[in-house]
């Protein structure tokens, strides 16, 4: 049984934060500042809490990921037939999936359902989990060549006896729509340097950021989780973006003290519910990346899914956050869309 403590809630005070939803007229939310008593039972995964308040809470903004990344897919497929119908040319994308894992085939096939809603062509290439590294160089070798070809993403994780650098490696920098290669990290990481793409999901969490206008600049910023493919380049992106940026790893002595400090947190760390109401700022927006099935003998597939913040908990204190579903998982593809655009466009030389 874990205690939040806030007290005293009648003396909060609260001042009005402006955030506006994605295209729509401002919203205003109230940023509870002053002290609230709080009551968690974290039980196993799960986190419940009461919270005992002579007012109403305040609760937060839903991040609409799914909304917004319709709305770019839109976008998107204006775009694409726009330059289908004045230079003939349809983006292409090409997917490489090695092994059977059951949860990849899905993501792969919600990826090439997405290309089809806007009109990009998508190839997939199934590799058998035995199968040589040689044989998925070979592959990716073929699209680097292929002028019909304007992406190429190998779907991650892949088996174990494969090294991933060196398959990365073999992307063609111009064809990498995941961002993944070190050169187009390393330019990410330096200033005065563009990258060619930015990673899907981090670019993704930019994204929601500024579609619900929130200034990033001058703002504190916590980054919870290193990964290659999510923390690190999430970090970079909110430096470029001029915010003071802090990661949390597993090493991190105090994490909750410092996510406390954030006006912006993006947690992307795979730990269901690792973020508790006590580690937030009363007005922060959070940005949750974490994808976490958990058991649920009530839900259809036997599991649910839940985000590395406990969104229960965090919606009284936060002024935005984003659901799980329904948050960064969608925008994640809609920015694979959008790099496969891109990647086009800029191979053809189409404005
Ligand atoms: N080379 C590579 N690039 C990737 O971008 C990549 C990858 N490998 N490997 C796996 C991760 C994971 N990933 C997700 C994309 C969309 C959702 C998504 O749309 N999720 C839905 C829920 C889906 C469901 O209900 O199962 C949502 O959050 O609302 C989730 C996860 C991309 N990844």
């Amino acid at each position: 049984m874990a205690s939040l403590m806030f007290t005293d809630c009648s003396s909060m005070s609260s001042t009005l934060l402006h955030v506006n939803g994605p295209r729509r007229g401002a919203i205003l939310f109230r940023q509870c500042v002053g002290q609230l008593r709080l009551r968690s039972t974290a039980s196993g995964r799960g986190c419940s809490l009461s919270i005992r308040c002579s007012s109403s809470p305040s609760s937060a903004t839903s991040v609409d990921g799914k909304a917004v990344a319709k709305t770019i897919r839109d976008e998107i497929a204006i775009d694409v037939s726009r330059m289908k119908e004045s230079i003939g040319v349809v983006p292409g994308l090409a997917v490489i999936l090695v092994g059977d894992r059951k949860d990849s085939a899905t993501y792969v096939r919600n990826k090439k359902k997405a290309c089809e809603s806007v009109g990009i062509k998508s190839l997939e290439v199934r590799l058998a989990e035995d199968c040589s590294e040689e044989q998925v160089l070979k592959s990716i070798s073929c699209f680097n060549d292929d002028p019909s070809i304007h992406g190429i993403l190998v779907q991650l994780p892949l088996p174990s006896h494969m090294d991933e650098q060196n398959i990365l490696n073999a992307v063609s920098i111009e064809k990498d729509v995941d961002g993944f290669h070190p050169l187009n990290i390393g330019r990410l990481a330096m200033r005065g340097r563009d990258p060619l793409f930015v990673p899907c999901t981090p670019k993704g969490c930019i994204e929601l950021l500024h579609r619900y206008n929130v200034e990033i600049k001058g703002k504190r910023a916590v980054v919870i989780g290193r990964s290659n493919i999510v923390g690190m380049p999430a970090a970079l992106l909110l430096q470029r973006e001029d915010a003071t940026v802090s990661i949390i790893h597993s090493r991190t002595k105090n994490p909750e003290e410092i996510t406390r400090e954030a006006d912006i947190i993006i947690a992307a760390v795979g730990q269901p519910n690792m973020v508790r109401g006590s580690w937030i700022k009363p007005g922060a927006v959070i940005i949750d990346v974490g994808i976490n099935p958990v058991d649920d003998p009530n839900a259809p597939r036997g599991y649910r899914l839940v985000g590395d913040v406990c969104y229960e908990e965090a919606c009284k204190i936060a002024s935005a956050i984003t659901p799980v579903p329904g948050g960064v998982g969608p925008m994640t593809i809609a920015m694979l869309l959008s790099n496969t655009l891109i990647s086009a466009k800029r191979i053809h030389n189409f404005k």
